[in-house]
């Protein structure tokens, strides 16, 4: 079987303090869009092969041996990852293909599993991606909310450094922290196609640690685009646009600079 791995962005993303456990409590909106990785999965009559980057540290093998341990190995898998997102770019993309793989796996070897712990134990947005869609979330990014929006066309962009997770947040301050987002405000202003009135929290650190990201984020701007943001723990940033001529033409200008691509997100799965 075939599975599209989307990708997400942080439609906002608010840090709103630090646990005694030294991780931080956030307020998030996810949304998955219509573009990611693609994953073939066979089922073998035991063990797991892997194609793909990483070997056995792949999120997508280890979310197979998880599954598989925590059923009693009713059989195998082979798994082929074909890349197609960037890495530590803040898109969620070795989440994404771990849920995927629990997904198919849950299919071909139906199992009484603690699935929403598993996922969680492979990653903070590996929850969200059991779902899909648009969701808020708190906590880590376990406790979920789905959430509905009417299909917006958005250009992710991609450039320069590649941000690891860690020192991110590493770089973090309580002056970086604020308050719960206006979710209500938000998903009002999106669909008004009005400057939505969301931030991240990272972006600050972000900026911090490389500033010429500020940049980046300076030219999505130029080109239009509305609610550009950092998605995540960056350094892919995201804009929204009017329409899919909009969208194309944005991408079309970034293209010869870094990674681009433009879909849609909250609903619709056009591919690009
Ligand atoms: C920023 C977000 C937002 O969606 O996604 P990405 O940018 O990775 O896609 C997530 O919070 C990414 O969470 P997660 O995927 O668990 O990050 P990991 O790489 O496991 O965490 C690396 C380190 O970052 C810090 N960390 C992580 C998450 C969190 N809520 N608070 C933290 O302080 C911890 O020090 C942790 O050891
Ligand atoms: N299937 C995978 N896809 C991408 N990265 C993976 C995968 N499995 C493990 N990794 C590791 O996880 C890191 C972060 O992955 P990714 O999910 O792409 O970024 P982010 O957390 O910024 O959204 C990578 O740098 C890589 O070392």
């Amino acid at each position: 079987m075939e599975r599209l791995a989307q990708a997400k962005v942080n439609l906002g993303l608010s840090l709103l303090g630090r646990r005694p456990d030294g991780y931080h409590e956030l307020h998030t909106l996810f949304a998955a869009l219509s573009f990611g990785d693609r994953l073939l999965l066979e089922p073998i009559p035991e063990g797991i092969e892997f194609r793909g980057p990483y070997g056995q540290k792949n999120l997508a093998y280890r979310a197979a041996r998880a599954y598989l341990e925590a059923a009693g190995w009713p059989g195998g898998v082979r798994i082929v990852l074909e890349k197609a997102l960037p890495e530590g770019a803040g898109l969620g993309g070795g989440s994404s293909d771990a849920a995927q793989v629990l997904l198919a796996l849950k299919e071909l070897y139906p199992a009484a599993v603690d699935f929403p712990a598993l996922a969680l134990s492979l990653g903070a947005d590996v929850p969200f991606f059991l779902l899909g869609g648009v969701a808020e979330a708190r906590g880590v990014g376990e406790r979920l909310r789905p959430l509905l929006l009417s299909p917006l066309w958005a250009v992710v962009f991609a450039q320069g450094p590649r941000l690891p997770t860690p020192k991110v947040y590493g770089e973090a301050r309580p002056h970086d922290y604020g308050p719960e987002l206006p979710v209500e405000a938000i998903l009002r202003a999106l669909g008004r196609g009005e400057e939505p009135p969301y931030w991240n929290s990272l972006e600050g650190p972000a900026f911090r640690l490389h500033p010429e990201l500020r940049r980046v984020k300076e030219e999505l701007r130029s080109l239009g685009l509305r609610g550009v943001l950092m998605s995540g723990s960056g350094s892919a940033f995201f804009g929204l646009a009017e329409d899919e001529a909009h969208a194309r033409r944005a991408a079309e200008a970034l293209r010869p600079k870094g990674y681009v691509r433009y879909g849609t997100l909250g609903g619709g799965h056009a591919l690009h």
